[in-house]
C-alpha cells in the first residue's frame, strides 16, 4: 500500500527503525523531494513560500496531520520557508515507517495543488 494511504501505527514494530536499504527504496519510489541526512539521521524537505501567511498555512496543515497521526515533525519556520524534519524519537531519533507515511502526507496536500501558486518548488 502506498504511503500517503497509510496511518501511523504506534507500537513496538512501528518503531523499529527501517535498514537503510528499506528506506531508501521507498524515499526513491514515493518521496523523491524528501532527503536523508546522514549526520542527524533525519528525512527532510525544505518548502518555499512566498510570503509568511502561506508558509503558517502549510504549518498548520502539517500541525493538524501530526495530530491526527500522533506524531510529530521538528519544524524550522521562517518567513518564507518551512523545513520538516522527521526521526522517531522512540526509536533513539532514528527514522521509522511513521515517518515515511507523515512525510507521504504532507506530500499529498499539494496532490491537487492546493499549496498553489505561493507555494515555490526548489
Ligand atoms: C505516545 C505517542 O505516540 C508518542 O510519544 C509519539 C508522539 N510523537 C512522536 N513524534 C515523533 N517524531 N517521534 C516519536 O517517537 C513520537 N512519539
Amino acid at each position: 500500500m502506498q504511503l500517503a494511504q497509510q496511518q501511523c501505527v504506534h507500537n513496538d514494530e512501528a518503531r523499529s527503525p527501517l535498514d537503510n536499504e528499506k528506506r531508501q527504496q521507498l524515499m526513491s519510489e514515493q518521496l523523491s523531494n524528501w532527503q536523508f541526512d546522514d549526520k542527524t539521521g533525519a528525512i527532510y524537505r525544505k518548502f518555499k513560500f512566498k510570503n509568511y501567511y502561506h508558509t503558517m498555512a502549510f504549518v498548520n496543515a502539517v500541525a493538524w496531520i501530526a495530530n491526527k497521526q500522533a506524531h510529530h515533525p521538528d519544524l524550522e519556520v521562517s518567513y518564507g520557508h518551512c523545513l520538516v524534519r522527521y526521526t522517531t524519537h522512540d526509536a533513539g531519533n532514528s527514522v521509522c515507517m511513521n515517518d515515511l507515511i507523515c512525510a507521504a502526507h504532507i506530500d499529498a496536500l499539494d496532490n491537487n495543488g492546493t499549496f498553489g501558486p505561493n507555494f515555490l518548488d526548489d
